[in-house]
């Protein structure tokens, strides 16, 4: 039987092969997300975004929390640390020097922890995902971190999943603790998902 966690897991695997094949072609797909963000806050606001270091290959690039720190509008970064039990802790983003190569090839803020309800201070949250499908189902690591941390987050704070072209795809098979998003930002441009 094909199961939705074996349809997963097998979508997991071709995303992350593309990714890969991509090389240095990301580069400038990153470039073309990080010219979007300004879409996504009013800059006279003064706005806490939680968001992500993206690992190699995955949409933003490694500049993402800088370029998200230097956008109009933003007051403060929050940055995931993965725990023991696969929940995510938050710390705020303090420049290049205030991230260390942590486990699974993540880099993680050493800053003053929030606990895991600094998420609920965000007014905007970017989430990193393998694919999201046409309803807002989406794809992760497989780790359901995001699954939890976003069960916290209220209904009218906007989730936002960072994707290269091709990674909005028809349908990831949903499953009952899945947490979907409200729009994908590619970096031809924001799409919002009706809720
Ligand atoms: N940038 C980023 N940060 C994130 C996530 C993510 O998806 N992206 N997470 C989303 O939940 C959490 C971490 N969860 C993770 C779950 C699995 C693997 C993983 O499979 N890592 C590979 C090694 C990858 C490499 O070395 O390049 C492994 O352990 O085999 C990584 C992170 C919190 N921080
Ligand atoms: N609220 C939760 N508490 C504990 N475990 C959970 C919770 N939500 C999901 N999980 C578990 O996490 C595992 C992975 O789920 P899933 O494949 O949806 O992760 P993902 O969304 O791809 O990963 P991530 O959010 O880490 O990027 C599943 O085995 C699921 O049972």
């Amino acid at each position: 039987m094909t199961t939705p966690s074996a349809i997963k897991r097998d979508l997991r695997i071709a995303v992350l092969a593309a990714r890969r094949a991509l090389g240095d072609a990301s580069t400038g797909f990153d470039a073309a997300l990080a010219e979007r963000l300004p879409e996504l806050i009013s800059p006279d606001a003064a706005v806490t975004v939680c968001a992500y270091v993206p690992m190699t290959g995955e949409p933003g690039g490694p500049e993402l929390p800088g370029r998200l720190a230097a956008t109009p509008g933003v007051a403060r970064v929050l940055l995931p640390v993965l725990l023991p039990d696969r929940d995510l802790d938050w710390a705020r983003y303090e420049g290049p020097d205030s991230l260390v190569p942590a486990a699974r090839g993540l880099r993680e803020p050493t800053g003053r922890r929030t606990g895991v309800t600094g998420i609920t201070f965000a007014d905007l949250v970017l989430v990193p995902a393998v694919a999201v499908d046409r309803r807002g189902v989406r794809l992760g690591r497989g780790g359901g971190s995001y699954d939890r941390a976003l069960a916290r987050v209220a209904g009218d704070t906007p989730v936002i999943a960072l994707l290269y072209d091709g990674e909005l795809v028809d349908e990831v098979p949903a499953q009952a603790h899945d947490q979907r998003v409200g729009g994908v930002l590619l970096p031809s441009g924001l799409r919002r998902i009706p809720g």
